[in-house]
């Protein structure tokens, strides 16, 4: 399976909720960055565990941050299958890694979805696409927009997913750090900064623009109202921002709850020579700067978990 990153091109956060999670307007748009997550039957070796798991991949030091036990995301997907349908033998699970890793671009729960089509497939469980879905939402509030790819905005704790018009093709640029910020921590700096947040509100601006295909309308949208809790837990996310925007790009924000930092730097309604020349000016302010460990290019929207 290939499963897509995700950026959030708007994350409204509302006030926290007696269940210790936010009410989301979020906006996930599926980037061309992927893991891929490959199930194979370890019916031979008969015995417990169910899954055994092995990680490689393009991530630089964000490898040794993948847990090989049960608590790998990919892994309890497995787990809450088995355990869902009683089908299961035992299973070898390789994530081969292209998404950082505590980045804020949803890398494990892309896993999570792989996994769960990957599963459901090996053991001809069947679960109809609902059933995977509502499996997704258990596992992790980005689990589900996984299976499900392209643009679209996540109510509730962001499980509850609606796609979006988004016919344009858009060009991006991401700063990987070498920190990893984890997501509970984020949310808490949030409600530190924000006791009195108002209720999540979706943006018609940024609606309008994906509409449109308009890259200059949706570098004015983007917007995330977890990035000056991101900023305050790591500063100098602000000089990477601030770097990416000097060399051209159209828009600039902190990719989810951190650190990576996603920069727009172009669509499809404007010359491809423009968008490669305003692409690489960012790359290369970018890795002058020195302050990523890595700069990568992607594109969006992709659609989600697909078979290969
Ligand atoms: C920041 C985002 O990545 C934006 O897409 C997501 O909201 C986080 O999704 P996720 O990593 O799948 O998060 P989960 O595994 O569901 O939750 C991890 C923790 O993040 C916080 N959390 C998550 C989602 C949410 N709507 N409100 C929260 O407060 C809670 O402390 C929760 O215990
Ligand atoms: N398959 C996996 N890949 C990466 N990390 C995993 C995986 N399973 C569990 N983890 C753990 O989950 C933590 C968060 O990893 P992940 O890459 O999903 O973060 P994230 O992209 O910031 O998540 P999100 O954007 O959904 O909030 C990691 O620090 C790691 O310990």
């Amino acid at each position: 399976m290939r499963v897509p990153a995700k950026v959030n091109l708007q994350l409204a956060v509302g006030p926290g909720r007696e269940d210790g999670f936010h009410d989301l307007v979020n906006v996930f748009h599926a980037v061309s960055l992927f893991d891929e997550v490959t199930a194979k039957d370890a019916s031979a070796r008969r015995s417990r565990p169910l899954t055994e798991l092995t990680a490689d991949g393009d991530v630089g030091s964000h490898l040794a941050r993948v847990p090989l036990d049960s608590s790998n995301l990919a892994a309890r997907a497995a787990g809450l299958l088995a355990e869902t349908t009683g089908k299961a033998t035992p299973v070898d699970l390789s994530l081969l890694k292209q998404i950082p890793v505590a980045g804020g671009m949803a890398g494990g729960s892309a896993d999570a979805a792989a996994a769960l089509v990957a599963c459901d497939r090996l053991w001809g469980s069947g679960l109809a696409r609902e059933e995977l879905l509502g499996l997704a939402a258990r596992l992790g509030s980005d689990v589900a927009f996984g299976l499900v790819g392209g643009t679209a905005v996540g109510t509730g704790r962001g499980e509850i997913l609606t796609p979006m018009h988004s016919p344009g093709r858009f060009h991006w640029v991401f700063a990987l750090s070498p920190h990893g910020l984890s997501t509970p921590a984020v949310f808490g700096e949030y409600d530190r900064l924000f006791p009195r947040a108002p209720e999540p509100r979706e943006s018609p601006a940024l609606r309008e623009a994906l509409a449109a295909a308009d890259t200059a309308a949706l570098g004015r949208a983007l917007d995330n109202d977890l990035q000056p809790a991101a900023l305050s837990l790591l500063p100098e996310l602000e000089r990477t921002l601030e770097t990416g925007r000097a060399a051209g790009a159209v828009g600039a924000l902190v990719s989810g709850s951190g650190p990576t930092c996603a920069f727009l730097v172009g669509g499809g309604d404007e010359p491809a020579r423009t968008v490669a020349d305003r692409s690489a000016a960012v790359v290369a302010a970018l890795e002058a700067g020195g302050l990523c460990e890595r700069v990568v290019t992607a594109e969006g929207d992709v659609p989600g978990a697909t078979v290969l």
